[in-house]
């Protein structure tokens, strides 16, 4: 049986992330290998040139999942019957710009194109926001979509939870794949808290594996939760093909599931869970079943994580009264 075509909208199709994501897209990496999708591509008048290009490249691999591209720079256009979609496209920090100014300038973004998602989109939207202040930006999208589901609207810590994972990986020696349950909380940013206390190495408890709590303060949290601007000094740009493996990771598991006995992270509208305050988008760890995602309850937070969790979320909360104040919400 042929399957209908998904439709997946990508914003920022020609940006760095869009140049590594699209054609993972279109080999079946992010849905299935069974999965046909048409892929729309959003740019900026002066991003089309280059998404043209990208496109051309896309026919020339001839994968036989990818039934149509369209391009355009109109977001009415681009959400049309959107099924999945991927806000990469932002608005980045630039010299002598304040917080203000960037929450601002990418307000100016999500806002209509969260209203275009709330008037094309499918009405199985699922909604990933990478362009940063991911979580807060997709706090906005989905305040100017009130007909779309709020929990569809969703940002990336999945990044974060990988970086996290290969740092453990490295530290106890493990293999990658024998990690379980680790978990990113709060936003996507230096104040992010990557938890290894009910995190499993081989079955075993990850943190009494480690046992070493200067490590954890002093190494592993600060190396997680700075890498991406490491990777910036290092390569003079931010992080492009991780972070667009971390983009298909996030949707495939949305989509697909998590494994038994393992969960993953997900910036996610709170629904009060572990006090963080209702409405904000933050991460927290998440189970996956037939397309939702429901926060794993019942977790021991301990001293040194809450105090961690409470200082990220601050700066959550700030974010929200800031782009509330800006009218954006
Ligand atoms: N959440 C995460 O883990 C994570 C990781 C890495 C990067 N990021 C963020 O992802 C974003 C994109 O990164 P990049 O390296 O691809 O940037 P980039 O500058 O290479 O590309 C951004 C693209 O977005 C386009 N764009 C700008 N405004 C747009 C709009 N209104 N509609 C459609 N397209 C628009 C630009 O023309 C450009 O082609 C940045 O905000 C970056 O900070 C997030
Ligand atoms: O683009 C950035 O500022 C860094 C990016 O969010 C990352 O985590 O790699």
């Amino acid at each position: 049986m042929t399957r209908t075509p998904v439709n997946v909208t990508v914003t920022g199709a020609a940006g760095q992330i869009g140049y590594a994501l699209l054609f993972r897209i279109a080999s079946g990496h992010l849905l299935g290998p069974d999965v046909p999708v048409n892929l729309r591509l959003l740019e900026i008048p002066q991003g089309l040139k280059a998404a043209e290009g990208t496109a051309m490249e896309l026919d020339d691999c001839a994968f036989p999942l990818l039934r149509d591209i369209e391009i355009t720079d109109d977001a009415n256009v681009g959400f049309a019957g959107a099924n999945v979609a991927l806000l990469v496209g932002a608005r980045p920090r630039t010299k002598g710009m304040e917080r203000g100014d960037l929450l601002s300038a990418n307000g100016g973004i999500f806002k209509p194109q969260g209203k275009a998602i709330n008037d094309n989109a499918a009405d199985d939207i699922k909604v990933l926001v990478v362009g940063n202040p991911a979580n807060t930006n997709a706090l906005i999208a989905q305040a100017a979509a009130p007909d779309v589901p709020a929990e569809r609207f969703t940002a990336m810590t999945r990044l974060d939870h990988n970086r996290a994972i290969s740092q453990l990986a490295a530290k106890t020696g493990a293999a990658v794949s024998d990690i379980k349950k680790l978990t990113i909380w709060g936003n996507h940013s230096a104040t992010q808290y990557p938890d290894i206390f009910h995190a499993e190495i081989a079955g075993k408890n990850a943190a009494e594996l480690v046992n070493d709590e200067a490590w954890l303060g002093d190494t592993f949290i600060p190396t997680v939760a700075k890498r991406g601007a490491a990777i910036i000094e290092a390569r003079g740009a931010s992080s492009a093909a991780s972070a667009a493996n971390a983009a298909i990771d996030h949707v495939h598991t949305w989509v697909n599931g998590t494994a038994a006995g393992d969960w993953t992270s997900m910036g996610i509208p709170s629904d009060g869970s572990y006090g963080v305050p209702e409405g904000i988008i933050s991460s927290f760890p998440v189970t996956t079943e037939n397309g939702t995602y429901k926060i794993v309850q019942g977790l021991d937070i301990n001293e040194f994580s809450r105090a961690r969790i409470d200082a990220s979320v601050k700066e959550l909360t700030e974010e929200r009264d800031a782009v509330r104040e800006l009218g954006l919400i």
